[in-house]
């Protein structure tokens, strides 16, 4: 399980996270919904240990992040990281020499699949293929917990469903925990099990998508309307 007890993250005068409390229950898919700036790069930063609270905790299966959590997690960063010059072969022998769950099968098969060469150079391939350059070396390692910040934002639809579907091909339900960024709630909120509403840095509302549906008999993007109108 992750957790969030009372966290604390402040940037400057900004305030990330604020009193930010959540329990993720291992084995789903989870969306992480909310608008630009409401806390969900920088709690997926901190499951990854890529920043630190300024007060409270997180916790994976009770460890705050170290090295030995960073093992089990695969994390899909927002930005570019990948450097321009390499190509894919020489950025995944780079990546893959990291990470002793790196799976060569797996990595050949999400090649073909997502219609990619090894010999593609980072810079020189269109935008929507290097985000799915980037899927390809966060799924070619069999991560406990994967975590998407928005691996939809600024791709042509098609490639959105690609990607979509790269996410959910090979999924261990049960084994593996999935939590997904993104502003693109429509075209997500079929695989989601359980979702996440953040805003101003806190968790607005959680829980499973079904029940959050059925409770209040909306669609999960018209329940999103409500949450950040705080109607709900
Ligand atoms: N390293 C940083 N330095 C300064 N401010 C930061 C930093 N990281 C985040 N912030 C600020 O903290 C707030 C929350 O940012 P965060 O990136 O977590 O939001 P987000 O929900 O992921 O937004 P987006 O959807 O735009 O990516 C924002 O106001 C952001 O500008």
């Amino acid at each position: 399980m992750i957790e969030f007890i009372d966290v604390n993250k402040t940037f400057k005068k900004v305030k990330a996270l604020d009193n930010f409390n959540l329990k993720i229950e291992p084995g789903k898919i989870i969306g992480l919904l909310g608008p630009n700036g409401s806390g969900k790069s920088t709690s997926l930063k901190m499951i990854a240990g890529l920043n630190k609270p300024d007060s409270g905790k997180v916790l994976i299966d009770g460890d705050e992040p170290c090295i030995n959590t960073k093992e089990d997690i695969a994390y899909l960063p927002e930005i570019d990281y990948l450097y321009s010059n390499m190509n894919i072969k020489q950025i995944s022998d780079f990546i893959s020499s990291f990470y002793s769950d790196w799976d060569c099968n797996k990595y050949k098969e999400l090649l073909k699949f997502l219609n990619l060469e090894e010999d593609m150079v980072i810079g020189k391939v269109s935008k929507g293929m290097r985000a799915k350059i980037k899927l390809l070396l966060t799924f070619s390692r069999n991560a406990k917990i994967v975590l998407l910040d928005e691996p939809l934002s600024g791709i042509d639809i098609l490639t959105r469903e690609e990607i979509i579907e790269t996410i959910i091909k090979d999924y261990r339900e049960g084994e593996q925990t999935i939590i997904l960024s993104t502003h693109e709630i429509l075209e997500t909120e079929n695989i989601f099990e359980d979702v996440i509403f953040v805003g101003d840095g806190k968790v607005k509302l959680s829980g499973n998508v079904d029940d959050i549906k059925m409770k209040y008999n909306m669609s999960l993007s018209e329940v999103m309307k409500e949450v950040y109108r705080n109607a709900i």
